[in-house]
């Protein structure tokens, strides 16, 4: 898939201080005090581009706190006009859209919870039809990279091209040490999509606690992420909202400072000669492993012929459990990982009986002619 996005570079939208772009402030306003202190904390790290804070927050259950509402728009203005750094709220109906934009924020984004909702995503869009604002999209709370995509096109095609995505991770039912799985295959296939779209990571959503954020925020740097949202309150264990996963200002420039910066390319020559020599011997390697797929499935087709010809079941658990356990203990000798051995031959083995099982339907599907061609002419 190609995305056809209309955007324009992260660096023409907002004047980032420092590489990669941090936008960092209280998840939810609470007080005037509580968010004017922390902006000016933030702002005087150097460290920090965007000042951010949660004016409406989308709850579970009715009765939690849903956020401060309009008033905390008048303290980012006068947080703003303090501390000179531009502000970002979440918006999440037409009126949020208005009355953010009443008051001067400089960037929206829209929430996990109302990416997963077209028809919200659609009535944002159509409320900022004629708007030159920055928007910012997070993925919905499903692993679904179209709902994600879905809600980018919507924004766009309202004529959006200050556009850019926020991976928070997603939610699972499995146990895990992340509030939300950051599957950070669905942020890399969005960006081989659209190579053009910057994507900011939120590791406060993903890791839900302060103690992840370093290793989180490294590692999508390291995947090119343009940026970081990073929670940050002036005192996080008060905190009326994700308290757990809230960092002190002190702590945030600790962390921006250590962040060991990598770019995508590099313009010295022996790199650039030792990359292309190592990627020709992947190149050859790849060609090799793809015929031996090809002659892997030809057998496997000859195979499911054979079945099919003598009423074979397709699924063979003995042997493929006598697959299993050799290649494994094969790759593990040649220090591969495990689970990605398992992966890769569940993966194959998920492709056998698939096209073993279009040879039994194409057999069924013959032999149904047959017998329909014979009925008719006994007729
Ligand atoms: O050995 C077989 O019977 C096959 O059809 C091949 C194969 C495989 O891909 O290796 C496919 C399906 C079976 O469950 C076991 C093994």
């Amino acid at each position: 898939m190609k995305l056809n996005l209309n955007i324009q570079p992260l660096s023409s939208w907002i004047n980032v201080k420092n590489e990669p772009l941090i936008i960092s402030g209280p998840c939810s306003a609470e007080t005037e005090e509580q968010l004017l202190s922390t902006a000016h904390l933030l702002a005087a790290t150097g460290k920090v581009s965007v000042l951010r804070a949660g004016i409406w927050k989308p709850r579970t259950r009715p009765g939690e706190f849903e956020g401060i509402g309009s008033i905390g728009l008048e303290w980012l203005k006068k947080a703003k006009q303090e501390t000179g750094l531009p502000t970002a709220v979440e918006v999440a109906t037409a009126k949020h859209v208005e009355e953010a934009l009443a008051a001067g924020v400089d960037i929206l984004w829209i929430g996990a919870r109302s990416t997963a909702n077209p028809f919200t995503v659609q009535e944002i869009a159509d409320a900022l039809k004629g708007v030159d604002i920055p928007v910012l999209v997070k993925n919905p709370v499903n692993p679904d990279l179209s709902l994600w995509v879905g809600a980018l096109e919507r924004i766009n095609n309202a004529g959006i091209t200050k556009l850019g995505a926020i991976h928070r991770g997603f939610s699972s039912y499995e146990k895990s040490s992340f509030r939300n799985e950051p599957m950070w295959e669905l942020a890399i296939q969005l960006k081989t999509h659209c190579p053009e779209l910057p994507i900011i990571n939120d590791p406060s959503h993903i890791c839900g606690n302060r103690e992840l954020i370093p290793y989180i925020s490294q590692k999508a740097l390291d995947l090119d992420m343009q940026g970081l949202m990073i929670e940050s309150h002036i005192d996080p264990s008060v905190a009326w909202t994700d308290a757990k996963q809230q960092v002190t200002p002190a702590a945030l420039a600790e962390l921006v400072e250590r962040f060991n910066l990598r770019k995508p390319e590099s313009k010295n020559e022996d790199f650039a000669d030792k990359l292309a020599d190592l990627r020709k011997q992947i190149d050859k390697i790849d060609d090799l492993m793809i015929q031996k797929l090809g002659e892997r499935m030809a057998i496997v087709e000859k195979i499911g012929q054979y079945k099919r010809d003598n009423n074979v079941t397709i699924l063979q658990v003995n042997r493929w459990d006598e697959i299993m356990q050799k290649r494994t203990a094969f790759a593990k000798a040649l220090k591969l990982d495990l689970g990605f051995t398992e992966k890769f031959l569940e993966l194959v083995h998920s492709e056998s009986i698939r096209k073993q099982t279009q040879i039994m339907n194409e057999g069924k599907a013959a032999a149904n002619v047959v017998e329909a061609t014979a009925n008719v002419s006994h007729s």
